[in-house]
């Protein structure tokens, strides 16, 4: 299955929760008038669901990149890859036997030139893990509306961007450091929004969405992970659980028919593996054992409502 499709079904099962319908609204206006959209925020806030979720509305189709340090210009353009050999052989009349080989490079269009070309709404996800230098690229593409072919051996030396084609991007402000510089030249050019909390009944419902599971099951993970996140030191670390835990844990208990009580060993377990890591990443060493024990007692106290 083609990513853009795998990504399109995860749109499916995401509702434009209350406190985003106002910032759909808005994102949907910025990129009809021409400006593409940013929307950045910790790890599972819903980034890459809302950008999906607002390209399906657009009702133009979509392509989907993930940003990654091994993206290059020819993968965005385009690149020759090879040759191919055509034979044709003429048997037209029997007695005489033509035949014709031509070799040829053949070309593999990449994904932005298809995009550009076609009107496509773009959602180019985690932009800030690609090198700048492939993603400036974008930057004729975002001001002056064209597309350079570099290095494409085209009879044209770019293309004109058709109306139609947007973008959205995404991006974890906590990737800037770490990964390269945020380009301010490509920021300058396009409108970003901050996703910061989410509301907790966005949450509930997010984890009934994407598990099946009973509301009062979802209530009672839900407020485990964010009693969780408060044992955390510091609450800005990406590594703290996110949406995804509480998925994952309704995922489990749904599939393995566990019951919702701490005092049961595999749900005891199971919240254990899938919060420890990433509560543990968030703290000092020397605080360990102890909010190792705290969040025992915390686990331990799960009761279903
Ligand atoms: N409102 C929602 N309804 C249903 N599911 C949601 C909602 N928001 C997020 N999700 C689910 O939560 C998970 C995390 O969402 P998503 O991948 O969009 O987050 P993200 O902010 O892009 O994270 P990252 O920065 O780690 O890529 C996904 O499985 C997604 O389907």
């Amino acid at each position: 299955m083609e990513e853009t499709e795998i990504k399109e079904q995860e749109a499916d099962v995401f509702e434009a929760a209350p406190n985003f319908q106002d910032l759909t609204k808005r994102s949907l206006r910025y990129l009809e008038t021409g400006y593409p959209v940013h929307f950045t925020g910790p790890s599972g806030i819903g980034k890459t669901s809302l950008a999906m979720y607002i390209a399906k509305a657009r009702k133009k189709p979509m392509m989907f990149i993930q940003g990654n340090k091994d993206l290059t210009i020819k993968d965005l353009i385009g690149s020759f890859s090879g040759y191919q050999r055509h034979k044709l052989k003429d048997n037209y009349v029997r007695s005489v036997q033509k035949i014709e080989e031509k070799v040829s490079e053949s070309w593999r269009e990449g994904r932005l030139l298809e995009a550009v070309r076609k009107g496509y709404t773009l959602v180019y996800d985690e932009f800030t893990r690609s090198r700048p230098e492939t993603n400036n690229i974008f930057l004729p593409v975002l001001e002056e509306r064209i597309l350079p072919l570099y290095g494409a051996k085209q009879k044209k030396s770019f293309i004109k961007v058709h109306p139609d084609f947007s973008v959205i991007f995404t991006s974890n402000p906590k990737e800037y450091a770490g990964v390269y510089q945020s380009q301010d030249a490509l920021l300058d050019r396009m409108i970003t929004m901050t996703m910061e909390a989410m509301d907790k009944e966005v949450e509930i419902s997010a984890v009934v969405n994407k598990t099946s599971i009973e509301r009062n099951k979802a209530e009672v993970i839900v407020d485990f992970i964010e009693k969780v996140r408060k044992l955390a030191s510091n609450k800005q670390d990406s590594g703290i659980p996110s949406l995804r835990a509480s998925i994952m844990i309704a995922d489990m208990v749904h599939r393995y028919q566990l019951p919702v009580d701490g005092n049961n060993d595999e749900f005891f377990q199971l919240c254990m593996d899938i919060t420890w890591f990433p509560l543990k990443e968030s703290i000092g060493e020397k605080e360990q054992q102890r909010v190792k024990r705290q969040l025992e007692r915390e686990c331990k106290s799960i009761t279903e409502r």
